[in-house]
């Protein structure tokens, strides 16, 4: 590998999705590194992920890990791209070998947002009416909602943003369940009509979070793209991030989280849900921000030991049935 110091032309390939949501950010990064080595040629390669070509299947149903990063990981592994950037969330817990999370960058307001059909708008998620079907294909939002919200009805929703925005508005879906950060990020906030609060709904791990992605063995780009982090927002992330990975079992879960950091002090929340919402096992943990990832496996253990196993058993078992 050359070394950036002694080959100051070289170029450096950023590989992407192709979704509007992921060349914003991709451009970000892009405009963010420009700034910190202007002597440095950044490109961005887009390139479709099998989770951009599935469109009519329930996530749920097929399981999302790497569903939006496996074929950027290959472009990595085969030299076609240097590195790949990723909504953290997007990202499994576990990397491909000879790949590593080089960096974290600021994350936006982590949180879920209630976006409603024109007709609710004087309306909360506590006051629309029984039976209002609300747009969600995530389990966690699903599980979390359902358990405060057993009158609503859910049904899956699919698409990039824009396509379900427009099926809201087209009145097939009452309301929808979006991230904050993807809304602001498009220029669409002004679609948050109220941001959940983290007793109604805990975020997903790594949620408004951007991660970068490249080989292990490239340390001068690794370095580079450390001027880019945030390093609160990296603490955060990699709590969250030990937590899942310490407890999924393979599929998409109803796991939510929340972190906060007061002075060296770093807060994690958790919750594993029943798909139903009827039984959870809901903690937190706190620590100092060095031992972020120690601080996840502890809430971890935590949660198994108030009986998180078999929740995530029978949603693993539901979920590989398919139905
Ligand atoms: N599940 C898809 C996805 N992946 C990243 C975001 C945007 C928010 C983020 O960066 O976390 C979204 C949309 C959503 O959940 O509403």
């Amino acid at each position: 590998m050359t070394s950036v110091v002694s080959s100051p032309q070289r170029t450096i390939r950023i590989g992407s999705r192709k979704s509007q949501l992921a060349l914003v950010q991709t451009y970000w990064v892009q405009e963010q590194l420009q700034k910190s080595f202007p002597e440095i040629k950044f490109e961005v390669h887009t390139m479709a992920t099998q989770g951009d070509k599935i469109l009519d299947v329930a996530l749920a149903k097929i399981g999302d890990k790497g569903l939006f990063t496996k074929e950027l990981e290959l472009g990595m592994i085969n030299q076609e791209i240097d590195f790949a950037v990723h909504s953290l969330k997007d990202l499994p817990t576990r990397l491909p070998e000879g790949l590593a999370l080089a960096a974290i960058t600021e994350r936006e307001n982590p949180a879920d947002a209630l976006v409603v059909h024109e007709k609710y708008k004087d309306k909360q998620i506590d006051t629309l009416p029984e039976g209002a079907i609300i747009g969600s294909s995530s389990l966690r939002r699903l599980a979390q909602l359902r358990h405060h919200f057993p009158h609503l009805e859910f049904k899956d929703v699919r698409g990039n943003l824009n396509t379900r925005l427009a099926k809201l508005d087209a009145g097939e879906y009452d309301a929808l369940i979006l991230a904050v950060a993807g809304l602001e990020r498009l220029g669409m906030g002004d679609r948050v009509h109220q941001v959940l609060p983290k007793e109604i709904s805990l975020h997903a791990v790594g949620q408004g979070a951007l991660g970068i992605e490249c080989r292990a063995s490239d340390t001068d780009l690794i370095s580079m793209l450390k001027a880019i982090e945030h390093p609160k927002t990296r603490d955060r992330c990699l709590a969250e991030r030990a937590f899942l990975r310490d407890l999924e079992g393979g599929c998409q879960v109803p796991i939510g989280v929340n972190t906060e950091i007061t002075g060296n002090t770093l807060t994690l929340s958790g919750i594993v849900a029943s798909v139903d919402g009827q039984r959870f096992v809901k903690d937190s943990v706190s620590g100092a921000c060095e031992d972020a990832e120690k601080l996840g496996t502890q809430l971890a253990d935590l949660l198994r030991s108030q009986g998180a196993q078999p929740i995530l058993e029978e949603i693993f078992q539901t979920v590989q049935r398919g139905s």
